[in-house]
């Protein structure tokens, strides 16, 4: 069987993205685990796959680089958004995903020549049973010391919805990632706490407006950045009245994105707005027995991806 698959990313969290014809076309998990291996070209933080949905445009499913299956993911989704508006030649469209079927659409441009796409953030819990979280008989761990992760940090837990364990920090933290790396390795082995393990986000403050954000994954360890983790941070950022704007930019190791947090009483709503770069182009060959990739094609996106974020970059202060 042959295909043909791209290499894309989100604010540099990357994929392979793959469009196919059923669930069991391949064995997604194996494939997933296979195409990520970093000695494979660089790897990839996770697999996307497009298939065609029965009550929307399309129905994405995300595989983490070690062939877990994941609810969602932000920056995946804008790639997924891309690769359908231009297949159906529209500017919006419903994508299905494991727990809610999201809106998504193009959103102008991040700099000239790198278009931006918007995608629907949800459903959003802060109850720790949908993580699944467990902590101390508690509904909710909103802005609290657990000791048994830090005796300093303030914790907050939400998924949306896949599971996010955020914590607001200061630049030391960022400076030193081993208290950050070891708690995401505690909480993603077996522990008393997140039965299905958790991303682990370290948020720093930067203005009224923006934070930076570093995250450890679930299923795949530090990444450039992760689009549902960007965006819980911007919720508890404004829900801990950290941030004083709807409209926030998060710097990341990748890049950066803008979270769109509405909250009208208890009702959220979220949107993630970043870029959705296609880096090169492959070719997959799977016969019973091994897979073989082979590159068809670089295209010129990095470079002007590369060129957007040294211009914004060049202007910051901060250090990471
Ligand atoms: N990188 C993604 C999230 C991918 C899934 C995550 N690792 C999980 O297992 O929950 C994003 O951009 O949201």
């Amino acid at each position: 069987m042959t295909t043909q698959i791209l290499k894309v990313h989100g604010s540099g969290n990357t994929f392979y993205l793959i469009e196919g014809t059923d669930d069991l076309q391949y064995n997604w998990f194996e494939l997933g685990a296979w195409l990520c291996d970093k000695q494979r070209f660089d790897g990839a933080d996770g697999l996307l796959v497009v298939l065609p949905s029965e009550k929307t445009d399309a129905k994405m499913r995300v595989i983490n680089a070690d062939g877990s299956e994941a609810s969602m993911c932000g920056n995946g989704l804008r790639c997924v958004a891309r690769y359908v508006l231009n297949k159906l030649q529209v500017d919006e469209a419903l994508i299905e995903t494991m727990k809610a079927d999201l809106h998504v659409s193009r959103a102008g441009s991040l700099a000239t020549d790198v278009d931006a796409f918007s995608v629907e953030i949800a459903p959003v819990s802060f109850d720790l049973q949908t993580l699944p979280m467990v902590y101390n008989g508690q509904q909710t761990l909103i802005d609290e010391i657990v000791p048994a992760f830090s005796n300093e940090l303030r914790f907050s837990a939400l998924s949306i919805p896949n599971p996010h364990l955020i914590a607001l920090v200061t630049q030391e933290s960022i400076d030193d990632p081993t208290q950050q790396q070891e708690l995401a390795t505690m909480l993603n082995q077996e522990n008393d706490f997140t039965p299905d393990g958790v991303n682990v986000s370290y948020v720093l403050p930067l203005s009224q407006h923006e934070i930076f954000v570093r995250t450890f994954e679930r299923g795949v360890g530090f990444t450039n950045a992760c689009g549902t983790a960007m965006t819980a941070s911007s919720l508890v950022a404004s829900k801990l009245h950290v941030v004083n704007s709807e409209l926030i930019t998060v710097y990341n190791p990748g890049g950066f994105v803008r979270c769109h947090v509405e909250q009208h009483g208890l009702e959220t709503k979220l949107a993630l707005i970043g870029n959705a770069t296609f880096t090169s182009e492959f070719i997959l060959n799977h016969t019973d027995e091994t897979y073989e990739l082979q590159r068809t094609k670089v295209t010129e996106e990095q470079v002007l991806y590369d060129a957007m974020i040294h211009d914004v970059y060049k202007n910051l202060s901060i250090e990471w």
